[in-house]
């Protein structure tokens, strides 16, 4: 029988004891790798530490691993890494390289998002190793009413060390939301028409300004150990598959292009061939003019500016080599905002369209 009696029609909550829900938003949450707050030894170390105990980067058993990081490796490392830094940092705003290019992409990626959906999205970003942290940008989220995020972690390639410990960490963020949102993980685009575009664009940009033709190009990616490989991760094809559709847009020979791997890391064997030697070996066989770039990474960072514009430069010099030119990485680059939008909008799909 229906209740009409006073007390079935009185509101559950009075409204000065309900939370305030906010409209519904959808939250898009870029992800990067992270990078320190400052090149002197504690800022490093304590960015390293984070880093490379993370079992997704460095899988040795803790009980291996971690007396040798914290008596051997952090005593050194954070000395040649900060001075390595040093000579990238973005003085101006005191800030990594890494951090400019984030806050650039992002706010082109806001403003191409605003302009399609208006209001309905945030977008934001965060790191996976020190700050903003991704648990910090998913609760302003919640915050601000987000009921849905999309995770986009800004690696083209999907690799244990860097795509999957980025979702990881924004699962261990949602593990803390009372009500979690709704949540989606932005696939990898390695292959993506719009990112090979990008990319071939960037190519013939730089190969015309050049006076002389370069007689290869070298795209070197950041490496892992070959065991990660052997364990199943996909990272390895995935690069070569990159160079090829790359190779194939730019309507390039066999004999112009080729795949390297560099920033090699403790004494395991990595994925071949090392971009340090290789270049070497390249002066040495009589291509004394080459170029490199690095599809791997979205933005510029410590890895590109430093090891790949000052180490392998060196290296290729010192074999013989006598012009090296490095292709910036696609960081604000209209074609690389606009392939990075398209990957976004079909990932919202049927939450916004
Ligand atoms: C682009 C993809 C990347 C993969 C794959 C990757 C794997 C990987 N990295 C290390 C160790 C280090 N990487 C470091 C810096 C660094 N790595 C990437 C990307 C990938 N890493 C980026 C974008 C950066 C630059 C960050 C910046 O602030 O500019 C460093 C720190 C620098 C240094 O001391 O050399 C380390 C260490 C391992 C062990 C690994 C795979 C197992
Ligand atoms: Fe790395
Ligand atoms: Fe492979």
């Amino acid at each position: 029988m229906l209740d009409t009696s006073k007390a079935a029609t009185r509101p559950q909550h009075a409204a000065d004891d309900h939370p305030a829900i906010k409209p519904a938003r959808v939250g898009i949450l870029l992800a990067n790798l992270g990078t320190p707050d400052n090149y002197d030894y504690w800022s490093m170390r304590r960015y390293l530490n984070e880093f490379l105990s993370d079992r997704r980067v460095i899988d040795y058993s803790p009980w291996i691993w971690q007396p040798l990081l914290q008596l051997i490796v952090l005593t050194k490392r954070p000395f040649s890494s900060g001075a390595a830094y040093k000579s990238i940092w973005n003085h101006e705003a005191g800030e990594s390289p890494l951090m400019t290019i984030t806050k650039d992409q992002t706010a082109k990626i806001k403003a191409a998002m605003h302009d399609r959906y208006g209001d309905q999205v945030m977008v934001d970003f965060c790191m996976r190793y020190g700050n903003p942290s991704t648990k910090s940008k998913v609760r302003e989220m919640r915050d601000a009413g987000c009921q849905k995020i999309l995770f986009f972690p800004l690696y083209p390639h999907y690799a244990g060390a860097t795509s999957a410990t980025a979702n990881d960490q924004f699962f261990r963020a949602m593990m803390e939301e009372k009500w979690q949102p709704t949540t989606r993980t932005v696939e990898p685009y390695f292959e993506h028409p719009k990112y090979i575009e990008a990319l071939a664009q960037s190519i013939e940009r730089a190969y015309a300004d050049l006076d002389t033709r370069p007689d290869i190009l070298v795209c070197s990616y950041h490496g892992v150990p070959i065991r990660y490989l052997m364990e199943g991760d996909p990272y390895h094809c995935q690069c070569q598959k990159t160079t090829r559709l790359l190779k194939e847009r730019l309507g390039w020979p066999d004999t112009d292009i080729k795949t390297t791997f560099q920033s090699k890391f403790g004494p395991e064997e990595w994925l071949q061939p090392y971009t340090v030697e290789e270049v070497a070996r390249l002066a040495e066989a009589g291509k004394k003019n080459i170029a490199v770039c690095a599809p791997a990474f979205s933005a510029d960072c410590i890895e590109t500016l430093e090891e790949i514009n000052e180490e392998i430069k060196e290296s290729f010099e010192e074999a013989g080599g006598e012009h090296f030119t490095y292709i910036p990485c696609l960081n604000d680059d209209a074609a690389h905002i606009e392939a990075l939008g398209t990957v976004i909008e079909e990932n919202l799909k049927g939450w916004l369209d």
